[in-house]
């Protein structure tokens, strides 16, 4: 049996969901070999995972999305790095939770790959969603080493507000080690930058945008990738790859101009992913995969899979978004595709039986199903989550 499962979003993490999950198990049948792997998909959530997969957490003082000091972890195994954008500019990170659209950076999330490079990191996973931020990751290259100047020459405001502002930028002097090691773009979605589908329009709103920010918002992330194109790249030998992540030196050389690899990363799959984080993280040569894939491998769930007949997965709602590449539709796929058998728990379900099983699940177990109240389900979510459990070992083991 392997529970591998995501957080219930405001009632469980994805530890706590393997913990009850398994005492739910063995109250039916005592001596079940259960192997947890809580699982994440990029977003908030996905340091623990590597670390309760045996990463080690390494806790970093950065800047939250406003600028005041946070302690953001990033998990490290060897010479690979599990860095959250989420860790440093989420929404959690938002001091007393208000929201804002359009001033909020990701000057710490590039700080956090910082600490990584300076730990050692050769392999960076950037897990990225869950962001409080819609600046086109223009707050992390700045960490980087970028600078994005006004026309007078002045840094322009933090925030993917402050970039229509924006007059001139130059990667020159981004941090040379970046050209050095595999950085995997860990996302959650996969939307462009721009556009209906980009960052700002579809997840702007979550952030706090209204119609008018949305809009503004757009057009700043479409001024900030047309400035790039003209802007100086990154130095070194070793240019970054673009959304292929096929290495050349179309990056190298301080003269040189990003050009049509800037335009290429605003439409490619990921570069809206936590409000534009995604296209800052192409520009400088990430290699874009959907955030689940990117854990499972990081994570051994190949390997924990071998000896299970059973697998359940799960989250807190079981939406139309699941399907669109949330973990549980992850963890389904690879297990389905090693011909073990699938289930889920999670909070609410709003699929249809037949979703689900397009989804390789064959069940869902909403704790809504022995609990009806919604309130309580989300206050006392443990022991509810233990006796769906146990009507799974019923179901399934005995
Ligand atoms: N114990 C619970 N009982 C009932 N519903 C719950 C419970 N816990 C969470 N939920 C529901 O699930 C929602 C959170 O969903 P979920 O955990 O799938 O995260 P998400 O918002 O999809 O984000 P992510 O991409 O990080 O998974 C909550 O807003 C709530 O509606
Ligand atoms: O952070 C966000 O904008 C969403 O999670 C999509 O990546």
């Amino acid at each position: 049996m392997l529970v591998a499962a995501d957080k219930f979003k405001g009632s469980l993490t994805a530890v706590q969901v393997a913990e009850r999950v398994t005492a739910g198990l063995r109250r039916v049948v005592p001596g079940v070999e259960v192997t947890s792997l809580p699982v994440a998909d990029g977003g908030d959530g996905t340091v623990d995972a590597a670390v309760a997969a045996g990463f080690e957490r390494r806790e970093v003082t950065v800047a939250g999305p406003l600028g005041d000091e946070v302690s953001a972890a990033f998990a490290l195994r060897g010479d690979t790095a599990v860095v959250e954008m989420a860790e440093a500019s989420g929404l959690q990170r938002l001091p007393d939770g208000v929201l804002a659209p359009l001033s909020a950076s990701t000057y710490g999330s590039g700080e956090l790959l910082r600490a990584a490079l300076d730990a050692g990191a050769r392999t960076i996973v950037f897990g990225v969603g869950g962001s409080a931020t819609t600046d086109g990751g223009a707050g992390m290259l700045s960490a980087l080493g970028a600078r994005f100047l006004d026309a007078d020459g002045q840094p322009v405001p933090p925030g993917g507000g402050g970039l229509v502002e924006l007059a001139s930028a130059d990667l020159s002097g981004l941090d040379p080690r970046l050209g050095a090691v595999e950085l995997v773009l860990a996302s959650d979605v996969d939307n462009p930058l721009t556009g209906p589908k980009g960052a700002p329009a579809v997840y702007g709103p979550q952030k706090g945008a209204s119609p008018d920010d949305v809009q503004a918002l757009d057009e700043a992330l479409a001024h900030f990738a047309k400035i790039l194109e003209g802007a100086p790249g990154p130095t070194g030998a070793a240019g970054p790859g673009g959304p292929t992540g096929a290495g050349d030196a179309r990056g190298g050389g301080d003269t040189a101009l990003l050009g049509a690899r800037a335009a290429e990363c605003a439409v490619s799959p990921g570069a809206g992913a936590a409000g534009g984080i995604g296209y800052g993280a192409l520009l400088i040569g990430a290699r874009f995969r959907p955030g689940i894939d990117v854990m499972l491998d990081v994570l051994g769930f190949a390997a924990a899979l071998e000896n299970a007949e059973l697998v359940i997965t799960g989250e807190g709602s079981l939406d139309e978004q699941t399907l669109h590449g949330k973990a549980p539709a992850g963890v389904a796929a690879a297990a389905r595709a090693a011909g073990k058998e699938v289930v889920a728990v999670c909070g609410r379900l709003a699929l249809p039986p037949e979703a689900l099983g397009r989804a390789g699940i064959r069940r869902a177990y909403p704790l809504t199903g022995v609990e009806p109240d919604v309130a309580t389900c989300i206050a006392d979510a443990g022991p509810i989550l233990e006796r769906v459990a146990e009507k799974i070992a019923r179901d399934f083991l005995v």
